[in-house]
């Protein structure tokens, strides 16, 4: 995915400014910024959603992945049959789609719940039905607006970890948007960061550490100085924004 002189007007508002980015395959990048900075935006035009007032944004790969802030699952669907849509959409045959969305909901531990509905779950499965959800065409490019925002701690965690098996799995180009900077850098392999709007990049920082990461590397000192970073360099953004 490729962003080279990219900006965004939403008629006076300029949401972002000159933004130059590329994200290969096997790497997933974190955006972090101010709120209102264009981070929704940027996914936007990364899934063609909308296009660039200015620049150009290409996008090479067959399949798009986007698990939203919230679970966004049809409440009178199964587990199986919300899984089963982008497959259904597609105009996939019904076994073939069976198959793909038996296999994402493996992938992240599912199995056995294929026949509840998502009133039946709770909000750390129903975010875990959209990731498979996704999952099912086996993204080139996938795209996560802040997915655990709205989950406790220790949700919001366990998920990081099983996001990142799943990384290592499947390879895919990632682009995670999170308020959270321990998230990001656990996540990421660089945390971009924005600055308050108009959205410009101020900083892209390489995450120095391979995967598999155990869940304890969150506490190493070399984990604290990578966040310290990213942190000293969005508190530069918001005095930008200011
Ligand atoms: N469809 C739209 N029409 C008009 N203005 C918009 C539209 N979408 C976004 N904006 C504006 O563009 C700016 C960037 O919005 P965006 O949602 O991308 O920010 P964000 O960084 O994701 O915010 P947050 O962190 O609060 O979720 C904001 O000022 C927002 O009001």
């Amino acid at each position: 995915m490729e962003f080279a002189g990219v900006s965004v007007a939403f008629g006076g508002t300029q949401a972002l400014a000159g933004v130059d980015l590329t994200v290969h395959r096997g790497e997933m990048v974190a955006l972090v910024g101010p709120s209102g900075c264009g981070k929704s935006t940027l996914l936007r035009l990364a899934a063609g959603f909308q296009g660039p007032t200015a620049g150009t944004v290409s996008v090479t790969g067959d399949s798009l992945g986007y698990v939203f802030q919230d679970a966004t699952l049809m409440p009178w669907r199964s587990v199986q049959r919300n899984v089963e849509l982008p497959g259904q959409l597609a105009g996939l045959p019904a076994t073939e789609r069976r198959r793909l969305a038996a296999d994402a909901i493996a992938r992240v531990g599912l199995t056995g719940f294929e026949r509840h509905r998502p009133a039946q779950l709770s909000g750390g499965m129903r975010m875990r039905v959209s990731i498979a959800r996704a999952l099912t065409m086996r993204p080139d490019l996938y795209l996560f607006d802040e997915p655990f925002g709205a989950l406790d701690e220790m949700t919001r965690e366990r998920l990081g970890e099983e996001l990142n098996s799943l990384f290592v799995a499947e390879s895919f180009a990632g682009l995670f948007v999170t308020h959270s900077i321990p998230e990001g850098v656990f996540l990421a392999t660089r945390v971009v960061v924005l600055s308050g709007r108009p959205g410009r990049i101020v900083a892209d920082i390489p995450v120095p550490f391979d995967y598999p990461r155990p869940p304890e590397s969150r506490y190493s000192p070399e984990f604290a100085a990578t966040a310290a970073t990213v942190s000293a360099a969005l508190r530069g953004a918001a005095e930008v924004a200011v």
